[in-house]
């Protein structure tokens, strides 16, 4: 994908900048992966192992054949189905709410809370692996606005609607055995939530939601549990194995119904079950409605511009700066990187580039480090600047040229928002800035936010959107000033907005800003 694509910018940032400088935040829910971020670690619970249980319950009552139901972050309005008891649903999709945001003016291009149970498995899965288990994340599920079927399978649920079930979500017996105990080698079955499989003699002061393992490495996604119930020691594969109350059985019932054949072909070695999981997994997040269509998948961008902005001063001076981030997998740290430019009528100069200075590391924790590089320059408004290039300098290589796959990485210099001018009142009104290019005889101003906004019935938030008019304000310059005026937002982090300004023979457009920094 070319840069800006702000789907695969997003979703990206959240997957890869998981520790130190420019840290999305996302990932350290479940750092280290025994964490509970939602209460107290007294309860037994754990964050990671919820995170795969979500994705498998929204998934769960996928019908493919119809094209409905699958990873579309239903599961919001459906808590309170007995068939998703426990503290798992709302725990994690509250975590997830402050994360959503919309990148562009359509709500079917935002980064969805279906995207962020995509990925939560991927990180729960890639960090408690350490990280051997990697499933390709792929962005572009759309968010359902109500419930969808019943039908996840519970501990009571007989063997032949468990398998029926499992099939209409397009998953045989063997699938359906094999992602059950990828799923069950994190976590729990706690008293509380399922008191018909643990009894309360679990709960103790340490443990006071009554948690019992499903193996004896409950944080770490391996083979254990695979192991313990084929072998018949430590936790014999947990609670829905061993549990007292035969009705609730059900991974029993589940592993014995092709006789462990399917078991006993996963045990042959722990990477067998590794790559067996990484494909189930990636099977069930990616089963969607038929009207979804997935991205492709989101590697890591080696070569990153990360807040990179025109901003223009009080006389009118233009400023560019920003970071270009590199992964260690590729780079050094002592690697000397140049931003270079084109003018905004295309033409280059020697004079046209800057150095990016080392200035921070980041951590990723399935992908190396990250370095950040910053630059911060002037530009003269007359020439203005249309695209930049990035030079990679090492002693003793030839330099290497990223050209976003040829034409260079666009900056719009015609209409600029000016994120660091906004202001909030005490009321919680919010007052904007933008500049456009005097020149360019705008005739129209405006801009479409995208805010969001709480919805009826799920925690997942939903994206509103409403059209602003910037009025006039004065000069800058080359530039003229636009100010607007916003009533409150509930999540003034995630608000976006796209400004729009009509010209005499073109719209200039800045795209996904956020309205602060
Ligand atoms: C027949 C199918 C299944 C049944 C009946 C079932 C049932 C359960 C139950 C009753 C719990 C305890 C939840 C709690 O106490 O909070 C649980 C936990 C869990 N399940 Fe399943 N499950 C099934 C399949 C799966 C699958 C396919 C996955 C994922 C791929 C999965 C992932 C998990 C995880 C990670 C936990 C631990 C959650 C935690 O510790 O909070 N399960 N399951």
């Amino acid at each position: 994908a070319t840069w800006p694509n702000h789907v695969i910018d997003e979703l990206e940032h959240l997957l890869v900048d998981t520790d130190g400088f420019n840290d999305a935040g996302f990932q350290k829910a479940i750092t280290p992966c025994s964490n509970y971020v939602s209460g107290s670690q007294l309860l037994g619970r754990e964050t990671a192992a919820q995170w795969i249980r979500v994705a498998f319950h929204d998934f769960a009552t996928a019908d493919v054949k119809a094209g409905t139901g699958g990873v579309d972050a239903s599961i919001g309005f459906e808590t309170l189905r007995p068939e998703n008891s426990g503290a798992a649903m709302n725990d994690s999709l509250g975590f997830f709410a402050p994360f959503v945001n919309a990148h562009a003016s359509t709500t079917s291009s935002m980064i969805t809370v279906a995207d962020m149970i995509a990925l939560s498995i991927i990180m729960s899965v890639g960090t408690c692996s350490n990280p051997t288990v990697a499933i390709p994340l792929r962005g572009g599920r759309i968010d359902a606005t109500e419930g969808g079927s019943f039908g996840v399978p519970e501990p009571e649920t007989d063997i032949e609607t468990t398998l029926n079930q499992f099939s209409l979500a397009g998953f045989s017996q063997s699938d359906a055995i094999g992602l059950t105990i990828c799923g069950h080698t994190l976590g729990s079955v706690h008293h509380a939530g399922f008191p018909q499989v643990v009894p309360e003699s679990a709960v103790t002061p340490n443990n006071t939601g009554g948690g019992i393992h499903f193996d004896a490495t409950p944080d770490v996604f391996d083979v254990d549990v695979l192991n313990e119930y084929l072998e018949w020691k430590g936790q014999r594969g947990g609670p829905l194995v061993t549990t007292d109350n035969v009705t609730v059985r059900s991974d029993l019932r589940l592993y014995l119904s092709d006789n462990n054949a399917t078991l006993q072909g996963l045990a042959e070695s722990s990477s067998t079950f590794r790559s067996t999981c990484a494909s189930l997994l990636t099977r069930m997040i990616n089963t969607t409605p038929a009207s979804t269509q997935l991205t492709d998948v989101i590697d890591p961008i080696e070569v990153k511009p990360v807040n990179v902005s025109l901003t223009v001063g009080g006389s009118g001076e233009l400023h560019f700066s920003g970071y270009i981030r590199l992964l260690s997998a590729a780079f050094q740290y002592s690697d000397e990187v140049v931003v270079s430019w084109t003018s905004r009528a295309g033409s280059s100069s020697p004079g046209f580039n800057t150095r990016a200075t080392a200035v921070a590391n980041g951590n990723s924790s399935m992908f190396g480090e990250t370095f950040y590089h910053f630059f911060n320059t002037s530009i003269d408004p007359s020439a203005g600047i249309s695209a930049f290039n990035v030079t990679i300098l090492r002693g003793g290589s030839a330099p290497q040229i990223f050209s976003n796959g040829g034409g260079g990485y666009p900056m719009e210099d015609v209409a600029i928002f000016l994120p660091h001018e906004t202001t909030i009142a005490s009321n919680g009104s919010i007052s904007m800035s933008a500049v456009v290019l005097t020149a360019a005889n705008a005739q129209n101003v405006s801009a479409t936010i995208s805010a969001p906004s709480p919805q009826l019935g799920t925690l997942s938030p939903t994206i509103v959107q409403s059209v602003v008019a910037f009025e006039k304000s004065g000069t800058r310059g080359l530039y003229t000033t636009y100010s607007a005026t916003l009533p409150p937002v509930s999540n003034l982090r995630q608000t976006t907005l796209d400004l729009t300004a009509s010209g005499d023979r073109t719209v200039y457009r800045d795209e996904f800003r956020r309205i602060t920094l």
